[in-house]
């Protein structure tokens, strides 16, 4: 699904409006026609109710007036709190107020606190709430009489549903720019705002999208480039079992990682990969290591590899490593690595040598931070970086909570920086590859949120390059996939205890998932 940020949802407008010459008036009744009848599919009919619309100055505060009107004339009692004064509208949304007012919606005005003040308990009674107070247009911290309106209608029992966007949500981050609205639904107008998807459900509730007729012309002239991941996409990626085919026709691939207190983590990489496909894994790890990964992997084979002193990955590991993947169709490098000075410099000299898909992770990408400019990438386009966001923020010499305040901007930096395909991991994994595109992911949950899940989704993904999958489609799939699994074990767990060895037991069912409704009818009968 394609999304779009508040500048491109802008210029689709100011396209419609001026360039094909449908009026702002038509979209704007459009949305106010949709908006109602979501509001209708959700609480049902007789539409008898008392409904009141915060609304603010600008198009979305017309929107809201539109609805009040529409309800109005379908049994409503309607009433709207202006958050300005009447006089302040323009435009379309001017227009709607009048229409509104002509057609006996109530127009209260809440120009300052001493008008919000003594409307509080009025504006507290009402059935149903529509929040218009900000739209797209929102440009800057909610603070005032918005950020109590916002609060106001978040400790109401009441339904809320949000015009085009929870106020307070950044249409282009998701971020919450001081408060925000949690809607128990929202109507978005036109194309679904890249900030809906980031958000997920916090802020959203259910979602949908209105036709409200932007034709299809201009939204392929504006070329958009973030999208929402889907199952069906994620399905045309996956790759073909063949039925004669063989552990040779699935790859083999090559983790490698380890330090001691960290032989766990290249091994749940190591069966990440297993469970994602590849015919052979082998995990390569520091040589006093190898026999605790002999014991924890049987179906994965092990490398011992020579160590430093402090038994960490040492440089002599290189040459053994680049030739081993000359046999080998990918190469995971970072799960449980140390950051000791002769294995960064080893992880810097394999960056730059190796010529397979690989991904880098964990300290692998700690290696290559704050020299990232004199990085080079022997495997660039084929490569996938999976940092989490302090990872991220190391790589762009920022601190965290900078890159959290943009995490779609962050990514696609990254992905340029590096010409490496990037997943920036956290609740709504983003994908970004370096041409510009950015995917949001909609599976996963909290169940992630544990040491080790990062190990196995690089493994996931390295797996399913080793099949033959691109960096960007073994990027978009694994990440679907793995957060899938995380979304079926929540039935089973609740949302706390998963560890990150049985996340491993439910990409099998993940995997299922995708099966042709053939293969799953097989299955069942067994
Ligand atoms: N295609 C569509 O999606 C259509 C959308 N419509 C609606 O129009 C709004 C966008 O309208 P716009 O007038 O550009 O902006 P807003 O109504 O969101 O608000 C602008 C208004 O708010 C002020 N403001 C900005 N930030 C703050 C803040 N933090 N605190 C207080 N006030 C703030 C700003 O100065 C302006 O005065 C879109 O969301 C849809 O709902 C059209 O109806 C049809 C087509
Ligand atoms: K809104």
């Amino acid at each position: 699904m394609i999304l779009a940020t508040a500048e491109q949802i802008r210029k689709a407008d100011e396209m419609t409006i001026k360039g094909i010459g449908l009026p702002g008036m038509v979209l704007m009744e459009n949305a106010a026609q949709g908006a109602v009848r979501v509001l209708k599919d959700a609480m049902g009919d007789p539409m008898d109710w008392d409904v009141a619309a915060f609304c603010g100055r600008g198009n979305n505060g017309g929107d809201g007036l539109a609805m009040l009107r529409i309800l109005a004339g379908q049994g409503s009692v309607a009433t709207a709190y202006l958050f300005c004064r009447e006089a302040d509208l323009k435009g379309d949304a001017a227009a709607n107020l009048a229409v509104a007012k002509a057609c006996g919606v109530q127009v209260v005005e809440i120009p300052d606190d001493a008008a919000l003040e003594e409307y509080y308990e009025d504006m507290a009674g009402h059935e149903i709430y529509l929040d218009a107070l900000l739209g797209t247009g929102l440009n800057s911290l909610v603070k005032g009489r918005f950020a109590e309106a916002i609060e106001l209608l978040n400790g109401l029992d009441a339904p809320v549903l949000a015009v085009d966007i929870p106020s307070g949500l950044s249409a282009d981050t998701g971020a919450v720019l001081g408060h925000a609205v949690e809607a128990d639904f929202t109507a978005t107008f036109g194309l679904t705002k890249l900030g809906l998807a980031l958000d997920g459900t916090e802020h959203v509730g259910e979602l949908t999208c209105v036709d409200i007729s932007i034709p299809p012309v201009v939204v392929a002239d504006l070329q958009l480039d973030s999208h929402l991941l889907e199952e069906r996409e994620v399905r045309l990626l996956l790759p073909e079992r063949p039925d004669k085919g063989h552990k040779g026709t699935f790859g083999h691939l090559l983790v490698v990682g380890g330090s001691p207190g960290k032989t766990g983590a290249p091994c749940l990489a190591a069966w990440g990969g297993l469970r994602a496909g590849a015919g052979l894994v082998t995990a390569a790890l520091p040589c006093d290591l190898n026999p605790i990964a002999e014991v924890k992997l049987t179906a994965a084979m092990t490398q011992p590899l020579p160590q430093t002193s402090q038994g960490n990955l040492a440089k002599a590991a290189g040459p053994v490593v680049l030739k081993m993947l000359g046999s080998r169709q990918a190469m995971v490098l970072g799960p449980g690595l140390s950051t000791e000075e002769e294995t960064v410099e080893l992880v810097r000299d394999l960056v730059l040598n190796c010529r397979i898909p690989t991904v880098l992770d964990a300290d692998a990408l700690n290696a290559l931070a704050g020299d990232l400019a004199n990085q080079g990438f022997g495997a660039a386009p084929h490569t996938v970086l999976t940092p989490h966001p302090g990872e991220a923020a190391r790589l762009l010499g920022m601190t965290t909570e900078e890159l959290l305040a943009d995490r779609p901007k962050a990514a696609r930096v990254l992905a340029r920086k590096t010409g490496c395909v990037t997943v920036l991991k956290g609740a709504r994994s983003l994908i970004a590859d370096p041409a510009g595109d950015l995917w949001v992911n909609p599976t996963g949950n909290v169940l992630l949120a544990s040491g080790g899940s990062g190990d196995v989704l690089s493994g996931v993904i390295g797996g399913l390059m080793a099949q033959g999958l691109s960096a960007l489609d073994a990027a978009c799939a694994g990440v679907y996939v793995h957060g899938l699994a995380a979304d079926l074990a929540i039935e089973e767990y609740g949302s706390r205890g998963l560890a990150a060895d049985e996340l491993v037991d439910f990409l099998v069912m993940a995997f299922q998932a995708f099966l042709s409704e053939d293969a799953q009818g097989d299955l069942e009968e067994l």
